[in-house]
């Protein structure tokens, strides 16, 4: 298969549009903005005098392609109300499928997906993936799983049992529904590489029991699951091993380094970096991402996929770019101190994915460069802030 042509290109300037012909789910960057970073608030009123928010019902919801019923699918979404599955919820919605999102908001909001609430293409169901669900669909994106180390390591017996059941459960359900399968795994299921671009083909150096280990094993286990239901049952299966990722509805509590870096450049706090700041990773804006997994989910390759962006940067050189973009005069870069603490154990040292699969069977590429990306996620914290949400 041969690199498609994405709609727009990194080089050309700000992406503008996004999304694959091919699969359909190709959209202005604008309008997806104004899901997230609405010109003006649609959905609330903040009364600054008497620090409250009115919630209003919305008049009118977001437009939706008009597809025919025969080419409408049913598509299940568990961790929909989360920050990654949130902006898939938007682009399958705004695709014309109709969308049920599974979540049990321990680290998703109903805010993220608010904007659809109603919608008779949408529904919200409160529900955690450890105990099974009944439902008919024919596409099941399984994201749920608490993401950002402290995340997941706050309940780690819980974590694991997110992984193992809920994957079991999503996999039966597949089985039994003839439903097309995607398992969001991680880059995490590399550990602390010794192969350098990561390779689908790498076999991982995973510490099993360390404190990371709840999810990376957690994943792998979810992945050894994935290709046993695959063999023993014909269940037709896609894993993305997702590389570090940030954009807007990021929490900015989740402890990861995008959102710690701009929630402490923000408040004028100094900025942590643990260890000595040389360990490197690789980040992606969340829309390359979703284009990533509508593609995988449609397109005719089973094999584990890496989605991410090359874009390799030790953790000191991204502070600086994070310092450069939150802070605007009188305010200097100078002025926001770094400050050191110890590295987390088990922090991998370095990880880039090599993406030639992606490119080579689904036509995938990442189109936003960090700084399009990062001004994009740094005006959405800040209008969180301004209006008090964070
Ligand atoms: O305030 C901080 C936070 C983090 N860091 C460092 O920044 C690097 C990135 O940390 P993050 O917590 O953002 O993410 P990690 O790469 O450790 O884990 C992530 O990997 C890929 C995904 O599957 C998950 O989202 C997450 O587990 C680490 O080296 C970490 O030690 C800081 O230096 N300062």
């Amino acid at each position: 298969m041969t690199l498609e042509n994405p709609t727009q290109l990194v080089s050309k300037g700000p992406v503008e549009t996004i999304g694959y012909e091919s699969v359909g789910s190709q959209v202005k960057l604008d309008r997806l903005r104004e899901l997230y970073l609405p010109t003006v608030p649609v959905d609330h009123v903040i009364d600054k005098v008497n620090d409250t928010v009115v919630y209003k019902s919305i008049k009118s919801f977001p437009s939706v392609r008009r597809l025919q019923p025969s080419e409408r699918k049913r598509i299940l979404v568990t961790g929909g109300a989360g920050f990654v599955g949130s902006h898939l919820v938007d682009r399958l919605m705004i695709m014309g499928h109709e969308v049920i999102v599974l979540d049990n908001f321990f680290t998703g909001t109903k805010r993220n997906v608010q904007h659809w609430i109603g919608h008779p293409h949408f529904e919200l169901v409160r529900h955690d993936v450890v105990d099974p669900f009944m439902i008919e669909v024919s596409q099941i994106y399984h994201l749920a799983c608490p993401a950002s180390p402290p995340h997941y390591q706050y309940n780690p017996t819980k974590t694991v049992k997110t992984s193992v059941m809920g994957t079991i459960n999503m996999l039966g359900l597949a089985k039994r529904t003839k439903a097309r399968f995607l398992l969001t795994s991680t880059s995490e299921v590399y550990g602390d590489p010794e192969e350098h671009p990561q390779k689908e083909t790498y076999w991982g150096h995973v510490n099993p029991i360390g404190p990371r280990a709840c999810y990376d094993e957690g994943k792998r286990i979810a992945e050894t699951l994935t290709y046993s239901y695959m063999r023993q049952n014909d269940v037709d299966v896609r894993v993305a091993r997702i590389f570090n990722t940030y954009g807007p509805r990021m929490s900015p509590v989740d402890g990861r380094v995008v959102s710690n870096f701009i929630m402490q450049a923000l408040r004028g706090e100094s900025l942590t970096i643990y260890g000595d700041g040389g360990q490197t990773r690789s980040f992606q804006y969340v829309h390359d991402l979703v284009d990533g997994l509508i593609l995988l989910m449609n397109k005719n390759y089973y094999e584990p996929v890496n989605i991410g962006n090359p874009d390799e940067y030790t953790i000191r050189d991204f502070a600086d770019i994070i310092r450069e973009k939150v802070l605007l005069s009188p305010i200097s870069p100078d002025d926001v101190p770094i400050k050191t603490l110890p590295c987390p154990t088990d922090d991998p040292k370095k990880r880039k994915p090599d993406i030639t699969r992606a490119k080579t069977y689904l036509g995938w590429k990442p189109n936003f460069d960090v700084h399009q990306g990062l001004q994009e996620t740094v005006d959405w914290f800040r209008l969180q802030m301004t209006e008090g949400l964070i």
